[in-house]
């Protein structure tokens, strides 16, 4: 009896054949090919491990009446309807923590890379402009800087360690006040970009969190300021972004998270003032070993009965 379905097109190849040695399963791309399975392997479906961030709703999860657990594949789950999920007696589980290393590391490179002009300089000594014509223009210090965490949770709490090493001026927001002696608790994100350099995004996606850093952030934040965005593309207004990006009211981004994921903004690509990377955040192999590792714990619990690893509802 196949027990599993595996949905996501970006599931690896050895991530998939650990799922598939695992258990009895099936695969689809993606939520909108579930209908295509037949029904006698839909009946039999009690977990699905989920990659990807294609929306997974309730009526999807209506095609398997033994769902028991949606394992997803990444920390951030705003992909599935969760009240969908809770209201049909469904788990939905996550990949928290194992990641927080490298998403952290990814938001510092992009900061340091977008401050020192590391891009241009690349572009620079590969293009043979060095020996042409000499330095670049001098760029601008790291150490020091004052940031403003959005979101202080493990992976913002991550990066304002990191930041800390750096000798910043650390401030943030979050839903509440933290014990962090010496940072500088914010409870509006507008009040904290007026106050900071550098912006760096740690929220969770999804619907409450749409637009968080608006139009009123990015203008407060002025001309010398930095947005950095590890969390989703949906947490900035991206259109207000790009007008002050094209405009320098503000000086640049470091971006990992866009909105409609791959085919971005096209005036994204045009800009010079942007470091622009591909939803890479955890994407070492060794994180994704922990996440697909992780993954597969979730299911193999509820499976046998023993209580999920990571739980989310
Ligand atoms: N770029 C990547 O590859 C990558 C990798 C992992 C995670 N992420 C993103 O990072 C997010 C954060 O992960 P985490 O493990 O640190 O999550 P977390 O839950 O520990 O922290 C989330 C933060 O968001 C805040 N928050 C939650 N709901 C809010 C709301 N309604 N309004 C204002 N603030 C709110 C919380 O207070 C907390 O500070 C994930 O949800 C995911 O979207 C991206
Ligand atoms: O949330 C996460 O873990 C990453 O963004 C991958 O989806």
């Amino acid at each position: 009896m196949t027990e599993l379905l595996i949905c996501g097109a970006s599931f690896k190849e050895d991530e998939r054949a650990r799922l598939e040695t695992a258990y009895p399963s099936a695969y689809v791309d993606g939520p909108d090919d579930m209908a295509s399975l037949d029904e006698a392997t839909r009946a039999g479906i009690k977990a699905i491990a989920y990659k990807g961030h294609k929306p997974f709703g309730g009526e999807a999860m209506d095609l398997f009446p033994s769902l028991g657990v949606v394992a997803n594949y990444g920390v951030g789950y705003d992909a599935i309807d969760v009240a969908a999920a809770s209201a049909r007696g469904v788990k939905v589980t996550n990949t928290p923590n194992v990641l927080n290393d490298d998403v952290a590391d990814i938001a510092i490179g992009m900061l340091i890379a977008q401050f020192r002009t590391m891009m241009r300089g690349e572009a620079h000594v590969r293009s043979g402009d060095w020996a042409k014509q000499g330095e670049i223009p001098l760029n601008r210090k790291v150490t020091g800087a004052s940031v403003g965490i959005v979101g202080l949770g493990r992976i913002g709490r991550e990066i304002a360690d990191r930041c800390a090493a750096f000798k910043m001026d650390i401030h943030y927001t979050s839903r509440s006040e933290k014990e962090t002696p010496g940072w500088t608790y914010h409870s509006d994100v507008v009040a904290m970009a007026a106050a900071v350099d550098v912006l760096i995004i740690a929220l969770v996606g999804g619907a409450e969190t749409v637009g968080h850093v608006s139009k009123a952030a990015i203008d407060a934040l002025g001309p010398r300021g930095v947005i950095i965005n590890i969390s989703r593309g949906t947490t900035v207004d991206e259109g207000a972004l790009l007008d002050a990006l094209e405009q320098g009211r503000i000086a640049g981004a470091g971006l990992d998270v866009f909105l409609n994921e791959p085919n971005i903004d096209p005036r994204f690509t045009a800009l010079d003032n942007v470091v622009l990377q591909p939803h890479q955040g955890s994407g070492s192999v060794e994180t994704r070993r922990a996440m697909a590792e992780l993954q597969l714990e979730n299911i193999a619990n509820f499976l046998s009965g023993k209580d999920l690893v990571t739980p989310v509802n």
